[in-house]
C-alpha cells in the first residue's frame, strides 16, 4: 500500500514540515503508567523502557505489538563520484541494486532475520545528480520528485520503517550536507566511506570544501542544502522519514548518510525527528558528531560502515526486546510479587 505525496513543489514540502503530528499523549501516559507496574525494579530495563514508551506514544497504543515492519533501501547515483572520491566505481550502485533484488546483500539477510520486509527503490540510476563542485546537484523538480518517491515508498500501515541507502559517492554528499547544516568543513566531516586511501581522503575533503564555497549563498536554507549538495537517495530518505511522521510510524535511522538526510528535516523544524531513534553509530568518523547535533543517542555501536539500512535493521532486535517486555510482562499485582 502507498499514499501519494501531498506536495508537488518546495513550498508544499515546507508546509508538510511546518505541520507535524505529535505522539498520542494518552497512550504515552498509559504506557508510562504500565511501565511502572511491571515486575522489575524501577528503570532496571534502562533505555528499553524509554523505547517501548516512545513506540507506544507514536502508534497510539499503550500495549503495542511490533508487526508489519518495513525496510526500504533507496539507491541513487552521484555526479561527484567522477571526482575520485570513492574506493569503488559508480556502476557498483546498479550492480548492488540487482544484488538487493536477488536477496544477496547484507541488508536482505538482516531485515529477514529481524522479521522485516525489504523494499528497494532505485532513483534514476542512469541519470546521476550533477557534480556539486560544478552545479547544484539537483533541480527543484529533481528534489521534489525524489522526496515524493521516498514519501510514496512508505506503507501507511507499517508498524515500523527502517530507511537505508546505496549510492557510490554518497558519503561525500552526506559530509557536505552535514557541514552546511551543522557548521565546519571537509576536515571535520569527511571520512573514508567505502574505503578511500589517504589521497582519496584528501581529495574528498577538497571536494566538500569546493561544494560549500560554490554554493555558499544558497546554504542558509536546509532544503536548498539538500538540493545543492545532496543526492536522490538522500532526498528520498528525507521524504520517507517525513511521510512516516505524518502517518505516525516510528522510524529507526541508519548510518552516516541516513543521518544526514534526517538532519535536513531537523534543521527545518526542530523536533521533526521525534518519531525516530538512531539505530547505531557508524564507523564513519563524523557520524557520532552528527548524531550529537541532532540530539540522538545510538542504540548500537558495532563498527559497521556498510549503509543499506544494516545498523537500523540490527536495532529492530533491540526494539523487539523492548516491546516484548513492555507488552508481555506481568505487573506486580498480576504476578503476586511484592513491590519495593
Ligand atoms: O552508513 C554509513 O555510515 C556508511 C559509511 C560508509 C559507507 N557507506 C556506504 O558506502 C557507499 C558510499 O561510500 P563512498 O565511499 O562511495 O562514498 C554507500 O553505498 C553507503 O551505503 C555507508
Ligand atoms: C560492494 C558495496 C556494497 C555496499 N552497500 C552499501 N554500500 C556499498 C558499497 C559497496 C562498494
Amino acid at each position: 500500500m502507498t499514499a501519494k505525496a501531498p506536495f508537488s513543489d518546495l513550498n508544499e514540502i515546507r508546509a508538510a514540515l511546518a505541520n507535524l503530528p505529535q505522539p498520542d499523549s494518552e497512550a504515552l501516559a498509559a504506557a508510562q503508567a504500565r511501565n511502572g507496574m511491571l515486575t522489575k525494579p524501577p528503570a532496571a530495563l534502562g533505555r528499553l523502557e524509554d523505547l517501548a514508551i516512545w513506540y507506544a506514544g507514536w502508534v497510539g497504543n499503550a500495549r503495542p505489538n511490533l508487526e508489519n515492519l518495513q525496510g526500504i533501501v533507496f539507491a541513487g547515483n552521484h555526479g561527484v563520484a567522477a571526482k575520485g572520491v570513492s574506493a569503488f566505481p559508480i556502476e557498483v550502485t546498479v550492480q548492488m541494486v540487482a544484488n538487493f533484488r536477488a536477496g544477496g546483500a547484507a541488508i536482505n539477510q538482516l531485515l529477514t532475520a529481524f522479521g522485516a520486509r525489504t523494499d528497494i527503490v532505485e532513483l534514476e540510476l542512469d541519470r546521476p545528480t550533477a557534480d556539486f563542485t560544478e552545479a547544484p546537484a539537483m533541480s527543484e523538480q529533481d528534489l521534489v520528485a525524489a522526496m515524493a518517491a521516498g514519501w510514496e515508498a512508505v506503507d501507511p500501515k507499517a508498524g515500523l520503517v527502517v530507511t537505508g541507502e546505496m549510492g557510490i559517492g554518497n558519503t561525500t554528499s552526506a559530509a557536505a550536507i552535514a557541514a552546511a547544516l551543522h557548521g565546519g568543513g571537509g576536515e571535520a566531516w569527511v571520512g573514508r566511506g567505502s574505503g578511500v586511501d589517504d589521497e582519496g581522503l584528501a581529495r574528498k575533503r577538497d571536494v566538500v570544501d569546493a561544494g560549500l564555497a560554490l554554493h555558499a549563498d544558497a546554504l542558509s536554507d536546509p532544503l536548498e542544502v539538500l538540493r545543492h549538495l545532496g543526492g536522490r537517495e538522500i532526498a528520498a530518505m528525507a521524504g520517507a522519514i517525513l511521510a512516516a511522521r505524518h502517518h505516525r510510524i516510528p522510524v529507526i535511522l541508519d548510518g552516516f548518510i541516513c543521518t544526514a538526510a534526517a538532519s535536513v528535516l531537523e534543521s527545518v523544524t526542530p523536533g521533526a525527528l521525534d518519531h525516530t531513534v538512531a539505530g547505531h553509530v557508524s564507523a564513519e568518523g563524523a557520524h557520532s558528531m552528527m548524531l550529537e547535533k541532532i540530539g540522538k543517542e545510538p542504540l548500537l555501536s558495532l563498527g559497521l560502515r556498510l549503509g543499506e539500512g544494516s545498523g537500523a535493521a540490527l536495532a529492530i532486535g533491540v526494539l523487539k526486546g523492548a516491546i516484548a517486555c513492555h507488552s508481555g510482562m506481568a505487573t506486580f499485582g498480576e504476578a503476586g510479587v511484592s513491590g519495593g
